[in-house]
């Protein structure tokens, strides 16, 4: 691939003017780490939280970066270098001229909460109506020929380009995938061919990477003022206070919006919840889209699912899915790992595991599993070292109030003490008690468990290893449960 082909006028804007010698240049490969760079490579220099590319383009010219992209060019460059405003569009628009194939039909999902679960369903919605899908989020690459663990929400631009160009290739037709907050500012979706974007719900997290909520509202909201393709279609849960704006931002853009929730579009294109009741561990609904009513048995525990559930289903029929089958395949969603997910009980006792590591999530998930609770509703939870500091009173707090009893452990403490860490949410958390071994809290709680009772074990859903410092040591939640209902056994 020639030079010119990665950076037309479209990609870098109308101040980069390349010279025709340098358009000409053959290129092998994009690259945003100096460390990942082979022979042949066009390097993007990006300024970041923690460093500058800038300060590695002679590291990426001796591994054989052949030119350099970036905002600003350094005193001397070995190799040409080409100038524009935002490298890291530029990157992710690169990105999809290198790794040209995609997925024809693609959802985006943003929100505070349920974007993974929206892929998850999403996913299962099109494979049930006989579409090959997959999805890409926090839990990895999910699809019919290769399943990959993850390790951020939305992978980088090269990453995810690579990715959707494999899919493609395998035939798959159909993915939904997650859009952070991250991921949206950063610009790492950029060049993704989005049909249809999605949006749960707004509440606090990543104080510490976001300036100001107005930010990022701002960050989400990309994906409908820049990301979805025009004529897209914008699928909102109508619930929130932000939902207005989200609403309004797509109108702006011409996409086609669909309400979804108890506020929902129910006689035209949205889908409006008109009821649900708990049925054991199913919820029993039923909503209408375009005038008619639909009848629905949700196979999930929690509310928060419902908004799961017609964001997904709104996803499918934005993008041309018949609405009587969506509607009809919701009876078989599998909740995605650790979720709410119900993982044994003890002296009658349910057990579930669940991602809540946000305020809003750790509210919705007590509530959720209050009608479980005859007698107690137990948690155990700590909060990630290196994150948003400022949850950390407020989810004590919310564990006091909405619980009958707390166990404050340690999430991921990385480079923090993870002493501090509890420390901070127990100065909340009124009679909690302490245990920093995550597995022996595990224990406890489960050894302590009677008749009537329920256990929330929150924070960590699907991870499969707990970051201590800089090591990755095994750990699962689900193994820990696991090992401790086997040792009351024995
Ligand atoms: C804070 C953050 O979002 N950082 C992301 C960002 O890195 P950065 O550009 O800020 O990195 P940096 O370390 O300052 O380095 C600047 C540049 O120098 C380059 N470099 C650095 C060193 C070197 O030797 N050579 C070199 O070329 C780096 O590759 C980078 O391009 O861009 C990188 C490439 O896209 C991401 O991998 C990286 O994610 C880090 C690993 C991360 O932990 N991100 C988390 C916070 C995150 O993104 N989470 C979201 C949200 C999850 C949720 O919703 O809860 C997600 O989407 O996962
Ligand atoms: N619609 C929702 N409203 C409120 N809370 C939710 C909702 N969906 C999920 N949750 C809570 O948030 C947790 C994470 O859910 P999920 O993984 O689907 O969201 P996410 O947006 O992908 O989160 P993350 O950004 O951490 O990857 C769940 O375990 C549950 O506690
Ligand atoms: N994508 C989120 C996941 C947090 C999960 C929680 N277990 C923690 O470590 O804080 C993050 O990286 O901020
Ligand atoms: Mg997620």
């Amino acid at each position: 691939m020639k030079l010119r082909d990665l950076t037309g006028q479209d990609i870098l804007g109308n101040d980069a003017a390349i010279e025709p010698a340098v358009a000409a240049l053959e290129v092998t490969g994009v690259a945003l780490d100096s460390r990942a760079v082979t022979p042949g490579d066009l390097f993007f220099a990006l300024a970041g939280s923690k460093t500058d590319g800038a300060r590695f383009i002679d590291a990426a010219i001796a591994a054989g970066a052949v030119a350099v992209v970036g905002d600003h060019a350094p005193e001397a460059c070995k190799v040409p270098f080409i100038a524009v405003a935002n490298p890291r569009r530029a990157l992710a628009l690169a990105a999809a001229r290198f790794f040209p194939s995609q997925p024809a039909t693609i959802a985006a999902v943003t929100g505070t909460s349920g974007k993974t679960s929206v892929a998850a369903f999403t996913r299962q919605i099109w494979e049930r109506l006989g579409h090959a899908s997959a999805s890409i989020g926090t839990i990895g690459l999910v699809s019919p020929k290769r399943t990959v663990y993850g390790s951020l929400t939305t992978p980088d631009p090269i990453a995810l380009h690579r990715q959707l160009d494999e899919i493609a290739r395998d035939g798959v037709t159909h993915l939904a995938f997650e859009a952070s907050s991250h991921g949206l500012d950063q610009y790492r979706l950029d060049g993704v061919r989005v049909s249809a974007g999605g949006f749960t719900n707004l509440s606090r997290d990543h104080m510490d990477y976001h300036p100001t909520v107005a930010h990022y509202l701002g960050a989400k909201l990309r994906l409908f003022r820049e990301l979805v393709a025009p004529g897209g279609a914008a699928v909102i849960s109508a619930d929130h206070d932000c939902s207005a704006e989200a609403i309004e931002a797509a109108k702006v853009r011409g996409l086609r919006v669909m309400a979804v929730g108890r506020n929902g579009d129910g006689a035209g294109e949205g889908i409006r919840l008109t009821d649900a009741t708990v049925e054991a561990f199913t919820q029993k609904l039923t909503v209408q889209h375009r005038g008619k009513g639909y009848a629905i048995r949700l196979p999930l525990v929690g509310e928060f699912q419902i908004e799961n559930a017609l964001v997904s289903a709104g996803l499918a029929i934005g993008t041309g899915s018949d609405a009587a089958k969506v509607f009809a395949s919701l009876e078989h969603l599998e909740g995605a790992k650790g979720r709410l997910e119900r993982v044994g009980e003890r002296n009658g006792a349910p057990i579930f595991i669940d991602y809540a590591h946000k305020p809003d999530a750790l509210v919705k998930a007590l509530q959720a599993l209050r009608p479980y609770a005859k007698r107690r509703l137990v948690v155990v939870f700590g909060a990630g070292g290196d994150r948003d500091v400022g949850k950390r009173p407020i989810m004590g707090e919310i564990a006091a109030d909405n619980a009958d009893g707390v166990i404050i452990t340690d999430d991921n403490p990385r480079s923090e003490k993870p002493e501090a860490i509890r420390a901070a949410i127990l100065a909340t958390a009124k009679g909690a008690r302490e245990i920093g071994d995550r597995a022996a809290a595990i224990r406890t709680a489960i050894d302590e468990l009677q008749d009537g009772d329920a256990l929330l074990i929150a924070g960590k859903g699907h991870e499969t290893g707990q970051i201590v410092g800089s090591e990755v040591l095994p750990f699962s939640d689900h193994e820990a449960v696991a090992a401790a209902l086997a040792s009351r056994i024995a």
